[in-house]
């Protein structure tokens, strides 16, 4: 095995290396064993990667034995063994081939989709205007308005900002990843007989509360499309799976269930809606401490596209400040630090260490995108080091926020668009500025399944 802390009986390197996920302390474990380190949580075996060059050759050279996901998650019980996220297999492969298709028909990556983000980019801007420069707590117009993007492509339909159902279903997969501890959702994937006992050690029952709110939501939407469904119009994601699922009905090992629809929409929704809204945040806060970033953001995008005109899609690279900006701010919100853990389906010899079939592997991102080798001062924000002499963005292979490999993030052409489109217009119209000139503003993080700010406010001045 890769080196690692001491190991003692049933608690593994509990003791020896501690539950902080903090980036100081994977950076003092690097440094003491190296790229490649191991962790033991009981008899399971962690094995923990880090850096650019290790990480890629494991999972891009060792694709075939380290794509699956653990076979014990918290995620795969609540799904009931279904959905994209947490699968494996031919089930995994199946399910993220057609959410890949059928997304690109409704538009990934592609400019049909860039007019509905455009929708919700205008709504969101109404939302902010109606609170008339006065201080307010950024997520909630965010969360909705990212929601809003994925219900659009998946239900077919939006809501309004203050509509109780998604409000109440937001709010809990707010507090679901605020919640999410990995080591202790490692241990619970070790030890999974823990959740029988009293008490909710490892957060099981709690998530186990939380999906059933998020499960009624998302099938009430099944039910309104099962009752409208028309095979020659189709609408939207529901009705593109349901439509999979009738060409699939005389094949006895299809994997297009109802139990599949409801969990990979449920997988699209949070996936989608969190992550995104977890982003701008950052972005705000860091645009707000930094005003000079704003002035010049707003200089380049008045030359480009006006005080008036519509951001679009075509005039990214006719904005390359912003972008190393938008690049800068992703890099040091990296709100993955982890990506999500994978499993070692196979034996692997590896830089002559085995890597033991059933082994976890973490993919810390965080050493990636604060690589002070790479990014020199990696706390500090400066979108420049991203700005070649001839004023290009550059230095994008170190930047690996999506992860990598057959894995890499599902949603990265849609989150791309809507960072890009959502930044400029705020830019582009507001002043965006501290709750007060007094006001202190907070870096702190919250590491659950995303790492996100701690909640602050902000004022949105209008330019006129
Ligand atoms: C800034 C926004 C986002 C970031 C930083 C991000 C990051 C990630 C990362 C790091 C992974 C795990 C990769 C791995 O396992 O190695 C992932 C997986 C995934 N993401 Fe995203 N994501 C974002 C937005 C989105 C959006 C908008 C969607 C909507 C469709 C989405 C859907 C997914 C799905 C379905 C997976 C699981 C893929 C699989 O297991 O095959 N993500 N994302």
């Amino acid at each position: 095995l890769p080196p690692g802390p001491l190991c003692l009986p049933f608690v593994g390197t509990l003791l020896s290396a501690g539950l902080s996920q903090h980036p100081t302390d994977i950076a003092k474990l690097r440094k003491k064993y190296g790229d490649v380190y191991t962790l033991m949580f009981g008899s399971k075996v962690i094995i923990m990667v880090t850096g650019s060059e290790a990480m890629r050759e494991i999972i891009i050279k060792h694709a075939d034995s380290v794509t699956d996901r653990p076979p014990v998650s918290q995620m795969l019980q609540l799904n009931n063994g279904c959905g994209i996220i947490a699968t494996s297999g031919e089930l995994w492969k199946q399910q993220r081939s057609f959410a890949l298709k059928t997304l690109r028909s409704f538009g990934f990556g592609k400019r049909c989709l860039e007019h509905q983000i455009l929708q919700e980019v205008e709504i969101f801007m109404g939302e902010i205007t109606k609170r008339g420069g006065e201080p307010f707590y950024a997520k909630e117009v965010l969360s909705p308005a990212f929601a809003n993007i994925i219900c659009s492509i998946v239900f077919g339909k939006r809501f309004e900002y203050n509509d109780e159902r998604l409000n109440i279903v937001l709010r809990v997969i707010n507090l679901d990843f605020a919640k999410i501890n990995i080591v202790l959702r490692m241990i619970g994937m070790t030890l999974p007989w823990l959740r029988h006992l009293p008490g909710d050690i490892t957060g099981f029952k709690q998530r186990m509360r939380y999906e059933t709110e998020i499960k009624f939501f998302i099938n009430s939407e099944i039910q309104r499309h099962k009752d409208s469904f028309d095979e020659n119009e189709i609408r939207d994601y529901i009705d593109a799976f349901m439509l999979e699922q009738i060409r699939e009905k005389n094949n006895a090992n299809s994997t297009f269930s109802d139990q599949q629809l409801l969990a990979s929409v449920r997988d699209l929704f949070i996936a989608g809606s969190e992550t995104t809204a977890t982003t701008i945040s950052w972005a705000l806060l860091y645009l707000m401490a930094n005003p000079s970033v704003q002035n010049r953001m707003r200089k380049e995008i008045d030359d480009v596209i006006g005080k008036t005109g519509k951001p679009s899609l075509e005039h990214k690279s006719k904005l390359p400040y912003c972008e190393v900006v938008i690049t800068e701010v992703q890099r040091l919100g990296n709100i993955a630090p982890f990506a999500v853990p994978h499993h070692v389906s196979d034996d692997v010899i590896w830089r002559d260490f085995l890597i033991p079939k059933g082994a976890s592997l973490m993919l810390n991102l965080d050493s990636v995108l604060m690589d002070p080798i790479t990014f020199p001062s990696p706390e500090k924000f400066d979108p420049e080091r991203f700005l070649n002499e001839e004023g290009k963005c550059v230095g994008q292979n170190s930047f690996i926020p999506f992860g990598l490999g057959r894995r890499v993030c599902l949603g990265e052409s849609l989150a791309r668009m809507e960072l890009f489109l959502f930044i400029i217009s705020l830019v582009q119209n507001f002043e965006i500025l501290k709750e007060n000139d007094q006001s202190e503003l907070s870096f702190e993080e919250i590491r659950g399944g995303t790492r996100s700010p701690v909640p602050f406010k902000v004022r949105f001045k209008p330019r006129n």
